[in-house]
């Protein structure tokens, strides 16, 4: 294993998104306050843009218009022609690549926040698609560190068939903000100042990197996304049980063979039948009904991370 330094580029465009999801209020709201007065959000060195990304699906308050933003960010859909004719969020995809991409290029952004929130109660999650970008583990081990002691989990979404085509994903460097539990369409005020908190070290860390501080080799605790859990079905496919009250609300926590998992309506257990622990989240998210998801289990490792500093051309 490798510790050399990692030398990035000085990160001179940073994108914030809101209302990627157009039902997840602290987002979306942290976003409209920034674009009307970004004092908070400026910092030296660097251009900072607040942005909503899903406008339409904000406007009627839904998750999206035509299909998932956050899924639509593929080869297939940045290539396709097309015009009016394409669902709502596929244009959007082609308008967001212009201005933040085009996506893998040179002139792409440096790095995007996108801001979502859940119903779980997943408490503060930072999301990384790639265990390899050592600038994004490197933020959110400062930003770990800048919490404490509350706590912040670590996502990775890194996996052969169950990553997904973000909109983050435009940028050189992407990483999500999961803070929950949140209904949608509903603002609480511990949630917001949570992301608030945790935007705020994030753009501290930027400018630090900017400035040239060196960050030292380090280790970052992560959940490796590992399995889609669906609700137990009936033979015409509707749900036939729910979270079991034992799981639910317990995002984080080990899960073990033989532990209940859900609850069927005439009062039956159903429990987990792998062969190890694993670490259930986002359980019973609303979002996910529809993707037949009823939480996904997560491996814990540590993954060593490089120390980083500004590149000096
Ligand atoms: C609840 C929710 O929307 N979660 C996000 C997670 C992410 O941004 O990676 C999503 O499914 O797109
Ligand atoms: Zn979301």
């Amino acid at each position: 294993m490798s510790s050399d330094v990692c030398c990035f580029a000085e990160a001179r465009r940073v994108a914030i998104f809101g209302g990627t999801h157009g039902n997840e209020m602290s987002g979306i709201m942290l976003v409209s306050m920034w674009t009307k007065n970004d004092c908070e959000i400026r910092r030296s060195r660097v251009h900072i843009e607040p942005f909503i990304s899903n406008p339409r699906a904000v406007e009627k308050c839904a998750r999206y218009i035509d299909t998932d933003l956050n899924r639509a960010f593929t080869e297939e859909n940045l290539s396709t022609a097309g015009g009016d004719e394409l669902p709502y969020e596929v244009r959007r995809v082609k308008e967001i690549n212009q201005i933040f991409g085009p996506k893998g290029s040179p002139d792409a952004y440096d790095v995007i926040i996108d801001l979502h929130n859940t119903t779980s109660n997943m408490g503060s999650t930072l999301i990384l698609e790639s265990s390899t970008d050592h600038f994004t583990l490197q933020m959110v081990h400062y930003i770990k560190k800048a919490m404490a002691p509350e706590s912040c989990m670590v996502l990775l979404t890194e996996h052969p068939q169950l990553k997904y085509s973000t909109t983050r994903s435009v940028a050189k460097h992407a990483v999500g903000f999961e803070v929950g539990p949140q209904p949608q369409g509903v603002l609480r005020s511990n949630i917001f100042q949570s992301m608030r908190m945790i935007v705020k070290h994030a753009l501290d860390f930027i400018e630090m990197f900017n400035s040239g501080v060196e960050f030292p080799a380090c280790r970052v605790e992560v959940f490796r996304v590992h399995e889609r859990v669906d609700y137990p079905r009936d033979t015409n496919g509707n749900i036939s049980a729910m979270v079991h009250p034992h799981l639910q609300d317990c995002d984080w926590e080990p899960l073990n063979p033989g532990d209940p998992m859900f609850q069927t309506f005439d009062g039956r257990t159903i429990v987990y039948e792998g062969a190890g622990p694993v670490y259930p989240t986002f359980i019973n998210e609303a979002a996910y009904y529809e993707k037949n998801q009823a939480f996904i289990t997560t491996c814990r490792e540590t993954v060593a991370v490089n120390p980083i500093r500004k590149s000096t051309q």
